[in-house]
C-alpha cells in the first residue's frame, strides 16, 4: 500500500547571496513564502508546519497563488526536499513529473530519449522496450524519432515527453502544472492517456490552475497559502473557497463530478 505522511514539516531556503539588508526585517508580500532571517542569513520559509496523510487511492489537486508553496510541497512529497523541521515518510515509488523536458538529451534520437526518460521515471529497460511502439504511434512523429531531439520543435518535444509520461506505471504520481501546456488538439488526444495513467497510479497529487483538469483527475484538494495548508478536503468545496465561487457551476464537462474513483473525500 502506498502512502505519504508528513508531520509538522517546514522547508526553509537560506539565501546566502541576498542583496538588501532590509530583507533581514520580516517581510511579507502578496505572493511567495515568508521572508525571515536566521542569524545573518535571510531565509524564505517556503513551507510552514505542514501535516498531511495521503493514502492509496488519493487523487489530490493542489491549488494556491504564485509562490504559495505548491512546487515545494510536491518536492517534499517526492522526497527531493527533506523537511528543515518535522518529518516525512513516503511509502512507494515516486514518479515526479515536474518538468516535461527533464531527462531529455538534445543530442540523442527521439527513440533513445523515450528509453532514457522512461528509466528516469522508474521503468525498466524491458518495460520500455515493450512500450516503445505504442509511444511512437501516439507521438505521430514518424521518422523524426530517428533524428536528434535538438531538431524538434517545442511542440514535438512535448509530444514525445507526454507519450513517455503517460506510458509509465507509477505507484505515486506527482504532476506539476506544465503537463497541461500543450496545444488543444494534441491535449484532447493525450487526455484519455492521462486519464488511464491516473487510474493506474496508486496515489496522485496534481498541481494545476485549470478547474477542468482538476475536476477530471482529482476528488480532493489542498489549498496552499503562504506556505501553509489553508484547506484540505473535498475538491469542489476547496475550489469554491479558494475562488470565491463554485467553478463546477460554470464547467462545460460531459460529467459534473470527477470521473475517477478515489478515497471519496474526507
Ligand atoms: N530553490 C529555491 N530557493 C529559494 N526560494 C525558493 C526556492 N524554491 C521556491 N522558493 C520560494 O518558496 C516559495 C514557494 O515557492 P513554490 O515554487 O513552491 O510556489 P508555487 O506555489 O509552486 O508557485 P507558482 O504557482 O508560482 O509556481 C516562494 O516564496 C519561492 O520564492
Amino acid at each position: 500500500m502506498v502512502s505519504i505522511d508528513v508531520w509538522n514539516a517546514s522547508v526553509d531556503f537560506p539565501i546566502f547571496d541576498a542583496k538588501s539588508r532590509s530583507l533581514k526585517k520580516l517581510a511579507l508580500g502578496k505572493v511567495g513564502g515568508k521572508i525571515g532571517s536566521e542569524g545573518r542569513v535571510p531565509i524564505i520559509e517556503a513551507l510552514h508546519d505542514i501535516s498531511l496523510s495521503l493514502k492509496e487511492g488519493s487523487r489530490v489537486g493542489l491549488v494556491g497563488h504564485n509562490g504559495a508553496g505548491k512546487s515545494t510541497l510536491l518536492r517534499l512529497l517526492a522526497g527531493i526536499y527533506e523537511p528543515t523541521r518535522g518529518h516525512s515518510r513516503i511509502i512507494g515509488k515516486v514518479a515526479p513529473v515536474f518538468d516535461l523536458g527533464v531527462g531529455m538529451d538534445p543530442e540523442i534520437s527521439g527513440y533513445e530519449n523515450i528509453m532514457i526518460r522512461g528509466l528516469y521515471l522508474g521503468m525498466t529497460r524491458k518495460q520500455m522496450e515493450a512500450r516503445v511502439d505504442d509511444i511512437s504511434a501516439f507521438t505521430e512523429l514518424g521518422d523524426y524519432l530517428q533524428m536528434p531531439l535538438r531538431t524538434y520543435s517545442t511542440g514535438m518535444r512535448v509530444r514525445l515527453a507526454l507519450g513517455v509520461v503517460t506510458s509509465i506505471n507509477p505507484e505515486i504520481l506527482l504532476l506539476d502544472e506544465g503537463i497541461g501546456a500543450v496545444d488543444a488538439a494534441f491535449m484532447a488526444k493525450a487526455r484519455d492517456r492521462l486519464k488511464d495513467l491516473v487510474a493506474r497510479s496508486g496515489l496522485l497529487v496534481f498541481a494545476n490552475h485549470s478547474d477542468e483538469f482538476l475536476a477530471e483527475f482529482c476528488d480532493t484538494a489542498i489549498w496552499m497559502d503562504e506556505g501553509h495548508v489553508k484547506m484540505h478536503g473535498d475538491l469542489r468545496e476547496v475550489l469554491t473557497a479558494y475562488k470565491g465561487y463554485d467553478p463546477f457551476e460554470r464547467m462545460h464537462m460531459p460529467h459534473e463530478a470527477p470521473v475517477l474513483s478515489g478515497n471519496g473525500g474526507e
